[in-house]
């Protein structure tokens, strides 16, 4: 093969696998995907294994079938691991805070570390994907601790007034992403320390989840791909990892996509191989000597430790 072929084939291949990564942060699975995008699912499988040369209109729609850019998708080293997040807060921004942003980077900011403003310290998030144990472990700890436990699907649901899969149904991934950001806005300006167990998705929004990690100790709850597996199907909850054959291949390709993100979590519990008693205790001990530092230093109510 001569140079330029193969650099394009190894474009595609990363290409590919780019949208792959998207797909399984945004917890989609190819046929879910090849319905909201109009585009048939043999050639996404086809465009996920480098093969399929996709017309950049296509692209395009794959990128918003997923609520993201078609910018995202394109084979590129990104500069800095934030840089996500600056890309969305750069994109969002007002002309008076882009000319901000650029007297800083260019070095003529005054902006002294005085100036910066400390998070408000709202408690904990747990994450990860779903069955790891974000809302049964979360309960038991917030019982512990005597912090309020809150769900922010339910608290989605509740602000307005739809379930989850009929948001997804109504506004697609965008619009859910779009009130779960509005929804723990809203509870973060409550200022009242909680145990909140996230959705599994919430590291797909960089925006969002830059906010859980910036105001509340954040705990990745880990576990296998299969007891992931187990864990939902003894609930009887077989969304979206129902039906196919590629079930568990969607599910590894979910929990791959999302890893690199829910280790940016300040802690990490490996829930594996404990029944849940045992997964608590570790929790409660592991979250309890920071709490104390932490909401102390941040000024949160001693009472409530
Ligand atoms: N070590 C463990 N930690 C957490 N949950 C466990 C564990 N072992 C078994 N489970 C079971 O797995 C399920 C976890 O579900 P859930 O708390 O709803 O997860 P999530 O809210 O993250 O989707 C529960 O039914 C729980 O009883
Ligand atoms: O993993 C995901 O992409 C999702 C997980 C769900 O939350 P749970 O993890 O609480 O089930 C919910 O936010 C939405 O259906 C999307
Ligand atoms: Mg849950």
């Amino acid at each position: 093969m001569d140079g330029h072929l193969e650099s394009e084939a190894v474009f595609l291949e990363r290409l590919g696998q780019r949208v792959r990564t998207m797909r399984g942060l945004h917890g989609m699975s190819r046929k879910v995907l090849a319905k909201v995008s109009g585009i048939s699912e043999r050639y996404i499988a086809q465009l996920e294994s480098g093969k399929g040369n996709v017309s950049i209109v296509l692209l395009r729609r794959v990128a918003q079938a997923m609520g993201s850019h078609p910018e995202d998708l394109i084979p590129a080293a990104d500069p800095v691991p934030d840089w996500p997040v600056l890309r969305e807060l750069l994109r969002r921004a007002s002309p008076v805070q882009l000319g901000h942003v650029r007297d800083l980077l260019s070095g003529e900011g005054r902006l002294g570390a005085g100036a910066r403003r400390l998070p408000a310290f709202c408690g904990v998030a747990l994450i990860g994907l779903r069955g790891a144990g974000k809302s049964t472990l979360g309960r038991r700890l917030a019982d512990h601790i005597g912090w309020r436990f809150v769900e922010l699907n339910k608290e989605i649901e509740q602000q307005n007034g739809l379930s989850v899969p009929e948001i997804i149904a109504l506004y697609g991934q965008e619009g859910f992403r779009r009130m779960e950001q509005s929804a723990l806005s809203e509870l973060l300006a409550r200022k009242q320390l909680m145990v909140l167990a996230t959705g599994g998705g919430i590291v797909a929004e960089p925006l969002t989840f830059d906010l859980v990690l910036s105001s509340l100790y954040t705990v990745w709850l880990k576990a296998e791909p299969e007891q992931h597996m187990a864990r939902v199907r003894s609930q009887g909850d077989l969304r979206p990892m129902a039906d196919d054959h590629g079930a568990m291949d969607e599910l590894r390709t979910i929990l791959r996509s999302r890893e690199p993100l829910y280790a940016r979590a300040a802690a990490v519990l490996d829930t594996a191989g404990f029944g849940v008693d045992e997964a608590a205790e570790r929790l409660i001990a592991m979250v309890s000597p920071v709490l104390c530092r932490d909401a102390c230093a941040f000024g949160a109510h001693r009472a409530a430790i």
